[in-house]
């Protein structure tokens, strides 16, 4: 007998099982095809700038708005005399493929080495690295630290690239713009959709804000939350991104159910202005100092302090037992207590429920002297150095020819900067950076972002990393400020020198310019690059940089935005530059993150515990590093100026970890550890 059911009920099952279901899998392919498109962009405007083509023609579909075409009219570079003024005869035709591995024989000479396999790959894990990712990838919560240079951030960026292989939705927070820049993330106030004014509402307030329908998609769209710098993160921002995520999944459990990983250090930075506001109402604390051993509150502000008699400080520690004072924070409404003790993530009950596999990475990979290592070790847990490691530091003269300057203050750096500039011999050829703030007509508590500077640059702009005006010259020495390259090994805080500069002229032509207002920004990046160029590149030829790695290319400008605000459509503030720094001297606060072959760590002025270790930290080996220490570093030492160790922190660490490890030659001292500390 012929069966006469309809093959349409015979056949496949049906591929979605209510019409809602069908609507996410739409929303989410057409997401992903956004995401596609958006890389898409984003690779060919890398192909025209660092790619192989002599005449490049990049179209944006019509229905995007934007249709730019870039012309090359054939590229040549050239080196040029100390008197800055291109030698034509020099001029050679370059291959397209730009990274050049030049030897010291040929170290002023443009090279038509094509050899671009010899590209640094990135770094295979180590066994304990790949166990993380693994462990990140079975789906648990995972809380992962270690000192510098243990590969924290080259691990997030193998987590980020693992989950994603899996079509797993990942998001990753920061808590400053800058850091956010470093890992392609976004501040977790943005992922939150919060605006600074969020801390003086109450926590009811914030789980109904994350009900909106923007809020609660994006973070409905999220499998992996990775939060990164956890050190700079306050418990109670931390504790409201957890209520956030409870509401928006209606799921009353950790992150409302959505894997966590956290990491970074904190022995390193803290959060910066802890508790001002009450979690649970929003209102502002006050504040009460007391001393930790006897609670008594501190005297009157110290009379006896002649360095500024006229504005006496505060004594730094009690009369009476020698202890330290610390803040305590009571909630004038609803009477709710803290101290600033409790400013770090992991003194909040979320962090006990999350139930963290916590992995502390011990293997360092910058540097590999184990004598250097146990010095640093000691700084960044706060024990103290010996003599001997004194010794070894101080004064010294490493083998570091013209190293980067790590100086703590500001004003130093300039001036240092400013000496090397004005010794060099040749011509100046300055680029200015391009600002765009665009800041949404419902933001309006950002307005003054978009006004301008006394030198004509936005306010948005003013703590941005690149600098309003890169003043360059034949032979000077600079360090980078953005991975332009991965896998040539041009990344954040490579170290090269101006060797040439390339003179070729792109024809830029904008047709039509729509920004898109939200979501990814590759519009607006080709757009603020093209009109850069425009208007600066067609007059001052890019400066060729020979990095130290041998690598040799031209260094071409480079967007870098951040969205701010809530809700969407979102404000956005970019600054487009030539991502260089002179290299005769940086802040250590511009360091971190960055390997250095060599550097003058000057500590004469350092105002922070955390600086030295991270200033030290940097350099691959004791053989690169020359350390400045003023007075001495036994007297900075005896000052408090060089470890940091937070008596909080050293506790929480040792109850997760275990005793600190002894590493390199630290058995002298590291037997004082942490046992007693804590009181
Ligand atoms: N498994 C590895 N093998 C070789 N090199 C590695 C490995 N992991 C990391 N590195 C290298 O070690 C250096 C420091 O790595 P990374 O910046 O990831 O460390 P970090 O812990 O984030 O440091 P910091 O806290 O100072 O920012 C980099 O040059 C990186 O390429």
């Amino acid at each position: 007998m012929v069966d006469e059911t309809p093959s349409k009920k015979r056949g496949r099952p049906a591929k979605y099982a209510s019409p809602s279901e069908k609507a996410r899998a739409d929303v989410e392919r057409r997401r992903v095809l956004r995401q596609k498109e958006a890389h898409d962009r984003r690779e060919r405007l890398h192909a025209q700038f660092y790619g192989a083509k002599s005449s490049v023609v990049a179209k944006q579909t019509p229905s995007r708005g934007l249709d730019i075409i870039l012309e090359y009219p054939g590229k040549r570079e050239y080196t040029e005399g100390q008197d800055g003024r291109p030698p034509t005869d020099q001029a050679v035709d370059l291959p397209r493929q730009q990274c050049q591995h030049g030897s010291e024989d040929d170290h002023e000479s443009p090279s038509a080495d094509t050899a671009h396999n010899k590209v640094i790959p990135d770094p295979t894990l180590c066994r304990e690295q790949s166990e993380l990712v693994e462990l990140v990838l079975s789906g648990a919560n995972v809380f992962y630290t270690g000192g510098a240079g243990t590969g924290k951030s080259t691990v997030l960026r193998a987590i980020m690239k693992e989950l994603r292989q899996r079509h797993r939705r990942v998001q990753v927070v920061t808590p400053t713009g800058i850091s956010a820049l470093n890992v392609s993330g976004s501040t977790y106030f943005t992922y939150a959709g919060w605006n600074p004014g969020v801390m003086k509402k109450t926590i009811e307030e914030i789980r109904h804000m994350a009900m909106s329908k923007e809020r609660r998609q994006r973070i409905k769209d999220t499998d992996v939350l990775i939060i990164d710098e956890i050190s700079m993160l306050e418990s109670n921002q931390f504790r409201r991104l957890d209520q956030a995520c409870r509401a928006a999944h209606q799921n009353d459990v950790p992150f409302g159910g959505i894997q966590v990983v956290v990491t970074g250090d904190f022995y390193q930075l803290p959060p910066v202005k802890a508790f001002q506001t009450c979690f649970e109402c929003g209102v502002e604390l006050k504040a009460k100092l007391f001393c930790k051993g006897c609670e008594q509150p501190p005297p009157p502000a110290d009379q006896t302090d002649t360095r500024q008699p006229s504005n006496p400080r505060p004594r730094e520690s009690c009369l009476g037992c020698g202890l330290g004072f610390q803040k305590q924070l009571k909630c004038p409404h609803c009477r709710d207590e803290s101290c600033t003790d409790d400013q770090w993530p992991f003194r909040s009950e979320v962090w006990d429920e999350c139930n963290f596999h916590c992995v502390s990475l011990a293997e360092v990979h910058r540097q590999s002297d184990p004598t250097f290592i146990g010095i640093l070790n000691s700084l960044r847990i706060g024990d103290k150095l010996d003599k001997h490691q004194l010794a070894l530091l101080d004064g010294r003269e490493g083998d570091v020819g013209e190293a980067v300057e790590l100086s703590p203050v500001r004003r130093e750096v300039e001036q240092k900067n400013s000496e090397g500039f004005q010794a060099i011999r040749g011509a100046v050829r300055a680029y200015k950076c391009q600002d765009y703030v665009h800041i949404q007509p419902h933001h309006p508590h950002l307005a003054n972002k978009e006004e301008q500077d006394g030198e004509g640059n936005k306010m948005g702009c003013r703590e941005h990393r690149f600098p309003p005006v890169l003043e360059t010259k034949f032979g000077m020495p600079v360090i980078l400020l953005a991975n332009i390259d991965a896998g040539a090994g041009l990344v954040n805080g490579s170290q090269g020198r101006i060797v040439g500069y390339s003179p070729h002229k792109p024809l830029m032509k904008q047709r039509e310019r729509k920004l898109r207002e939200s979501g990814e920004f590759s519009h607006l990046e080709e757009h603020e690059i093209v009109s850069w160029a425009q208007q600066q590149a067609a007059e001052f030829p890019l400066p060729i940089v020979r990095f130290e790695n041998g690598v040799q290319v031209p260094v071409y400008p480079v967007c870098q935005d951040t969205e701010l605000g809530d809700p969407p459509p979102f404000s956005v503030v970019a600054r487009t530059q030539i991502p260089l720094l002179p290299a005769w001297a940086i802040t250590i606060h511009k360091s971190q993150g960055m390997t250095l072959e060599k550097a003058v760590v000057n500590l004469e002025h350092i105002f922070e515990p955390q600086m030295a270790y991270v200033a030290l930290s940097r350099v691959r080996g004791l053989r690169g590093l020359k350390v400045v220490s003023g007075v001495g570093l036994d007297v900075l030492q005896e000052r408090g100026r060089l470890g940091g160790g937070n008596p909080v922190v050293r506790k929480f660490m040792k109850e997760t970890f275990g005793p600190p490890e002894r590493t390199g030659n630290t058995e002298d001292f590291l037997g004082s550890s942490i046992e007693g500390d804590e009181g």
